[in-house]
């Protein structure tokens, strides 16, 4: 089975090309594919798979599946990555460049230079506040400042999804985070329903945020796009940050800006790693 391997700020992605199948999804297994692909020791390795898939909509479909193999609505590093699969394939059609997600069509302006893409600037659309949509179990919207126990402590988090869902911790410093275990131990917390991905921020300046991140459904990651645009709009309703916002995360930088339009724009790379054939059938 041919794949490539592809990464967005060390958050990393199994790609399968199913764009011109007429089989479409019903033939494939894809959960249980992405936990035999991403496995670290027995597969390619990655945080997730992506599908690339045909579109009636927009230029091309993109399914993601997390590493233990359930399905999120959206990735932010991913999608980077996929645009500039599906531009080197000669896939397309539209400028701005749409893909058809879980979390609706996005729009994706390509930043080309001699013609290999260089960047991409992701339309993220409009951050999601409403408690019943995020989804969290609280009052209002925004979720902000809510209290959320773990193993006797407290803290308090900001809700956000980008289509999917964040909850969103500040933190004066890392070093007295206890991260391996209070990460998990949010992401699967009863006050979220259908799990969580979360985001520990320190505050360094108006406009730079560091991010350590645990993702649902794969842990902790090197960086997550999602994550870092639901983290800027969390700053900004706590009035830490300004509008536009660099964020430092494990595996490089991402640039965020909540335009007064109230939509969210990531911009960063999406980068080759490999191709090859997988024989593990
Ligand atoms: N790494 C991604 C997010 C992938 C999905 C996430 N784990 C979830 O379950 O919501 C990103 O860059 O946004």
């Amino acid at each position: 089975m041919e794949f490539t391997k592809m990464q967005g700020l060390g958050n990393d992605f199994v790609f399968l090309d199913r764009i011109s199948s007429s089989a479409e999804d019903s033939a494939e297994d894809y959960p249980q594919l992405a936990r035999k692909l991403c496995h670290r020791q027995f597969g390619i390795g990655g945080d997730g798979l992506i599908v690339v898939l045909p579109s009636k909509v927009a230029d091309a479909r993109m399914r993601i599946f997390n590493s233990d193999g359930s399905e999120p609505e959206m990735c932010g590093n991913g999608i980077r990555c996929f645009a500039r699969y599906i531009y080197d394939q000669g896939l397309i059609i539209s400028d701005p460049m749409l893909v058809e997600t879980g979390a609706g069509i996005l729009k994706l302006k390509l930043f080309i230079k001699e013609g290999q893409v260089q960047g991409v600037q992701v339309d993220m659309g409009e951050p999601i506040l409403r408690a019943d949509l995020i989804p969290v179990l609280g009052e209002g919207e925004p979720v902000i400042g809510q209290s959320i126990e773990v193993s006797g402590e407290k803290y308090l988090f900001t809700a956000v999804s980008m289509g999917n869902p964040h909850c969103i911790i500040f933190v004066e410093d890392f070093s007295s985070l206890d991260f391996e275990r209070v990460g998990p131990a949010i992401e699967k917390h009863s006050l979220f329903p259908r799990k969580t991905n979360v985001e520990f921020i320190q505050i360094n300046s108006p406009r730079e945020i560091t991010m350590k991140v645990w993702e649902r459904g794969a842990g902790p990651t090197l960086a997550c796009g999602t994550g870092a645009c639901a983290s800027v709009v969390a700053s900004i309703l706590n009035n830490r940050t300004e509008r536009i916002v660099t964020v430092q995360l494990p595996g490089g930088d991402l640039f965020i800006e909540w335009g007064l339009d109230n939509h969210v724009y990531m911009t960063g790379p999406g980068n080759y790693v490999f191709k090859g054939n997988w024989l593990g059938l």
